[in-house]
This record gives structure tokens, sequence and C-alpha cells, in this order.
């Protein structure tokens, strides 16, 4: 059973919460040594309750390794329902991942190699092509496809046309909307974005600079958000309150996004 459920945080099943460990690498990196440790996180974050886990490893493996992804891949095996979602791009160093460890998801990103952050969805006109038999590769592979987009109602039937199971609203330009006058205009294009997924059978996730503050308001607001990927800012609230409570404080805010 979902745990929010069963935790009585959430009175039907609700959005997944899917905790990225990107930044827990980036720490560990900084030395010769194994701490802290990422799958050590991870367990912690899915004891408490979290859904899944997302790495996002890179060409460069600035945070996330190619070495890490065994060790976590099988600490989820060992958890019926929780889910691994590896982040990528498939045009770079992602298929052979998803390949050799055949994650619940894969979520294909359009970063170039030495770029700072993820901070755009495709551009289908130049790149749809090129992605469509990487989608059915991974798929026929057993593996649930989402692509990372902007919230753009107009490219939701193209996505359905490439064959992706779901897509991923980039909500970094709501997070930085958030509390300011214009965020209900922001909210609206996210919800008809979301709706228009919807109408083409899509599952939606998001993802991207979401935290315990804005979350809540996002879940009201998009129907039918079936995953959040929460990384950068749960593990900036975890050096604060410790893991076990930052994760609650989200599983929190879905609970109370889905009451509405
Ligand atoms: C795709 C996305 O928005 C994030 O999942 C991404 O993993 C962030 O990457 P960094 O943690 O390297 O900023
Ligand atoms: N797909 C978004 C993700 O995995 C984490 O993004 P962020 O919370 O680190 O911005």
């Amino acid at each position: 059973m979902n745990p929010l459920v069963s935790s009585g945080l959430a009175a039907h099943p609700a959005t997944a919460l899917s905790v990225n460990v990107n930044k827990v690498a980036l720490l560990r990196n900084q030395r010769a040594l194994t701490i802290p440790s990422v799958t050590r996180i991870a367990e912690l974050a899915l004891d408490v309750g979290a859904h899944g886990i997302t790495v996002h490893p890179r060409p460069d493996e600035r945070h996330i390794r190619a070495a890490d992804l065994p060790e976590l891949a099988a600490l989820l095996a060992e958890r019926p329902g929780a889910e691994f979602n590896i982040e990528g791009n498939p045009f770079h160093n992602l298929m052979p991942l998803v390949r050799r460890f055949r994650p619940d998801q894969c979520t294909f990103v359009p970063d170039a190699v030495g770029q700072s952050t993820s901070d755009h969805g495709w551009d289908f006109a130049a790149d749809g092509e090129r992605l469509a038999p990487l989608i059915a590769e991974a798929r026929a592979l057993g593996v649930r496809v989402s692509l990372f987009v902007d919230a753009d109602p107009a490219a939701m039937a193209t996505a359905r046309a490439l064959g992706t199971d779901r897509v991923e609203l980039y909500t970094e330009p709501y997070a930085a909307a958030h509390g300011a006058p214009h965020q209900r205009e922001v909210l609206a294009r996210f919800a008809a974005a979301a709706n228009a997924a919807l109408a083409e059978g899509l599952g939606v996730n998001a993802g991207h600079d979401l935290n315990h503050e804005n979350l809540a308001e996002f879940l009201r607001a998009v129907p039918g958000v079936l995953e959040v990927s929460i990384g950068h800012a749960l593990i900036a609230r975890a050096l604060e309150l410790g893991i076990d409570a930052a994760v609650r404080e989200l599983l929190r805010a879905i609970a109370s996004g889905a009451r509405g």
C-alpha cells in the first residue's frame, strides 16, 4: 500500500515522491571518502515513506557516478513497489545505463554535457525523430519512459506520437514565480499543459526546484501529477532537519495538495 495512505498522511493514494540523491553524491565527491553514502540516504528516505529514488548520472560524473548505480539498484530491488528513476540525455550516456540496470523509469532530459543544471524541456521539432527509436528501445526493455518538457500544452500530442508513457513538467518557472503576483498565471499554464497531457493519455510527472514551501500549491492547481522528483531543496532541508524530517515534510505537503 502507498506509504502515504498506510501512514495516514493521505486519505487516498496521492502523488509519489521520488527523492533525487544527486546532491548527496556531490558532497561525497569532494573527498576520496565514501561519506555521505548515497545508498544510505536513499535507504533512509525510503524507510520514511519516499516512493522511489531518482539519479541523474551526468557524463562528467560531477555527482552521481555510474559506480553508484549497482548499490542503488540492489536497494530498490529489495523494496517491492519502490521505483528507480534514472535521468539523462539518451544521446549521451543514458542508454547503456538503461540497458544494464533496466530501472522502473527513465527520464530523457535534453541537457548538454557541461550544462550546470537542467533548465529546459525537449525541442521535439529538432530532436523528436532521434528520440522515437530510443523511447521504443527503453519501453521494449520494460522501462517506463518520461520526457522532460516545458509546460507547453501544444507539445503533448507530439510527445504522445513519439511513444512516451509520461512527460515530466519542468517546474523551475513555477518555483521562480511562487509567491509573486504572476504565480496564478504561471500555474494556469502548468494546469493547461497537464490537462493536455492527460487528454493524450500521458502520465504527468513534475520536477525541478520543487520544495516543502511550493509543492502543495502546485499539486492543488495542476491535475493528475503521478510523481514529483525532488532533490536539491530536499537535501538542503535535510542539512537543517535530518533526512527523515525533510522527507516527512514533503509527504505532508503532498497530502495537503491531495486534499485540495
Ligand atoms: C531533470 C532535473 O530537473 C533534475 O532532475 C536534474 O537532475 C537536476 O540536475 P542537477 O542535480 O545536476 O542540478
Ligand atoms: N527531475 C527533477 C529532479 O529529479 C530533482 O530536481 P531538483 O529538486 O534537484 O531541482
